[in-house]
C-alpha cells in the first residue's frame, strides 16, 4: 500500500505491516493486575489481522507497573531506577509468558524482542535487529517487543514505548504505527480542560502542535504523555511511516476505533521509505561489489542480492557500509546497504547460500545486501 493512497484514518489498519504499541494505562488495573480479558481480545484482533494476511509487531508496554505490583514496590515502581528496573524484570516474564499463551489460542507464535536505544542507534545493531525481525515475520511469529528496562540506564534507554515503536517501524519498514492509549487522540490542550478540541489529523508535528501536549500521563502509569507520542510521530512522517493515536481502553480496541472512526492521523510527509532515501542520497562509498548479469536481473525482479550473483569486491568496506553495485560492466546499477565486510564478501563470492555458513564458519545473513536497503538507479 502506497501512503499517497492513504484516504482516513481507518485506512491505517490495513497497512501490510503494522506495529501496534499498547500503553501501560491500557495494560494494567489500579490495583496492578493484568488486564487479561482485554489482552485476549487484542491477541484475537492480531490474529484476525494475520489471517487477512497482515504482519503485525507488537511494542508492549507495562513490565514496570505488573512487575512493581508483584514485588509489592511503592509508587508503581517508578521511585527509584532500582525499583523500576526490578519491577521490568519481573513483569516482563509474566507479560510475555501471557503473549505467549493468549497467541497460542490462535495458533501463533510470540518472539520476544527486548532493545535499548543502543541497539537501533548504532547501524550495525540496528541492521541485527531489523534482520530479526524480518525473520520472525517471515516465520509467522509475532513480534513482542519492549525496552530492555532492566538493564536500560538513561543514557541508553528511550524511556518510553512510543518513539521505540516508531524506531522499530522504521527497522522493520512498517508502513503504519497504531499507539493505543487512554485517551481518543490529540488535543489542542489537556483533555481534562473543558474546551479542549480534539485534532483528527495532524500535518507535520510543528512546535504549536508540540506546545498542545503535556508529558503527564493522568494514569500514573505511562511514561512521556502525550509529547512522547507527537515525538514518536515525527519519527514516523519524517520516514514516511503514517501513525495514528486510538483510544484503546475497550475489548477489541482496534475493531471500536475505527468503527467509531475516531483517532488522531499524523500523516507522513512523503510515501517513500526514508531509509532508502538515506542510502540513495549517499554521494561516497567506502568499496563496491560487481555482480552478473542474472544477479542484474533479479535485482530489476525486486530481489536481493545474494553471494551467488557477486563477481567482484572492491575497497575495504565495513558491514554497514552504503557501497555501490556494479553490473557486470563495470557501470553502477545501485546502492546499498551492505551485510558483511568486504574480506567476508570476498570469501563468499559466487558462493551458493547453503556453501556460505561453512566458509564463513557462523550463521550467514539472508543475504549480501537486502532489497529493503537496496536502491536501484
Ligand atoms: N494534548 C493532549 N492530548 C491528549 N492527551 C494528552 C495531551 N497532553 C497530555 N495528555 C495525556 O497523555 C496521556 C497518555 O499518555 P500516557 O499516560 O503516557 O499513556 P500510555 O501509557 O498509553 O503511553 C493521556 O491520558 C492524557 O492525559
Ligand atoms: N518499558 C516500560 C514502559 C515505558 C512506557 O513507555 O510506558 P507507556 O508510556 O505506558 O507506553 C514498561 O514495560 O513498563
Amino acid at each position: 500500500m502506497r501512503i499517497e493512497n492513504l484516504l482516513d484514518f481507518r485506512d491505517i489498519e490495513k497497512c501490510p505491516r503494522l506495529v501496534i504499541k499498547l500503553g501501560s494505562a491500557l495494560l494494567v488495573h489500579e490495583d496492578g493486575e493484568l488486564r487479561h480479558d482485554w489482552l485476549r481480545s487484542v491477541a484475537s484482533e492480531i490474529a484476525g489481522a494475520r489471517e487477512r494476511g497482515q504482519e503485525i509487531i507488537v511494542v508492549c508496554s507495562g513490565a514496570v507497573a505488573l512487575g512493581a505490583a508483584m514485588l509489592g514496590l511503592p509508587g508503581g515502581g517508578r521511585e527509584t531506577l532500582a525499583h523500576a528496573q526490578a519491577a521490568a524484570s519481573v513483569g516482563q516474564v509474566f507479560l510475555i509468558a501471557t503473549w505467549a499463551q493468549l497467541l497460542a489460542e490462535h495458533g501463533l507464535v510470540a518472539g520476544q524482542m527486548l532493545l535499548t536505544l543502543d541497539d537501533l542507534e548504532g547501524r550495525r545493531r540496528y541492521l541485527n535487529a531489523s534482520e530479526t525481525l524480518r525473520e520472525l515475520l517471515a516465520r509467522g511469529a509475532v513480534p513482542i517487543i519492549n525496552e530492555n528496562d532492566s538493564i536500560a540506564t538513561s543514557e541508553i534507554r528511550f524511556g518510553d514505548n512510543d518513539r521505540l515503536a516508531a524506531r522499530v517501524a522504521q527497522a522493520a519498514s512498517a508502513q503504519g504505527v497504531l499507539l493505543l492509549t487512554d485517551v481518543e487522540g490529540l488535543y489542542d490542550r489537556d483533555p481534562a480542560h473543558p474546551e479542549a478540541e480534539f485534532l483528527p489529523e495532524v500535518r507535520g508535528v510543528t512546535e504549536e502542535i508540540h506546545q498542545m501536549a503535556s508529558g503527564k500521563s493522568s494514569s500514573g502509569k505511562g511514561s512521556g504523555g502525550m509529547t512522547s507520542k507527537l515525538l514518536a510521530a515525527e519519527i514516523a512522517e519524517r520516514t514516511g511511516i503514517a501513525l495514528a493515536i486510538i483510544k484503546g481502553v475497550d475489548d477489541l480496541p482496534i475493531a471500536c476505533a475505527m468503527a467509531a472512526n475516531r483517532g488522531t492521523l499524523f500523516l507522513p510527509k512523503r510515501d517513500d521509505n526514508a531509509w532508502k532515501s538515506w542510502i540513495g542520497g549517499r554521494l561516497r562509498f567506502n568499496g563496491s561489489i560487481r555482480v552478473d548479469q542474472g544477479c542484474v536481473e533479479a535485482l530489476q525482479r525486486g530481489k536481493s542480492i545474494l553471494a551467488a550473483g557477486i563477481i567482484g569486491v572492491f575497497g575495504e568496506f565495513e558491514r554497514g557500509d552504503v557501497i555501490k553495485v556494479e553490473g557486470p560492466d563495470g557501470k553502477m546499477i545501485a546502492k546499498g546497504m551492505i551485510e558483511y565486510d568486504w574480506d567476508e564478501c570476498d570469501a563468499i563470492k559466487g558462493l551458493r547460500s547453503e556453501e556460505v555458513a561453512e566458509r564463513l564458519g557462523h550463521l550467514p545473513r539472508a543475504c549480501v545486501i537486502h532489497r529493503d536497503h537496496l536502491v536501484l538507479l
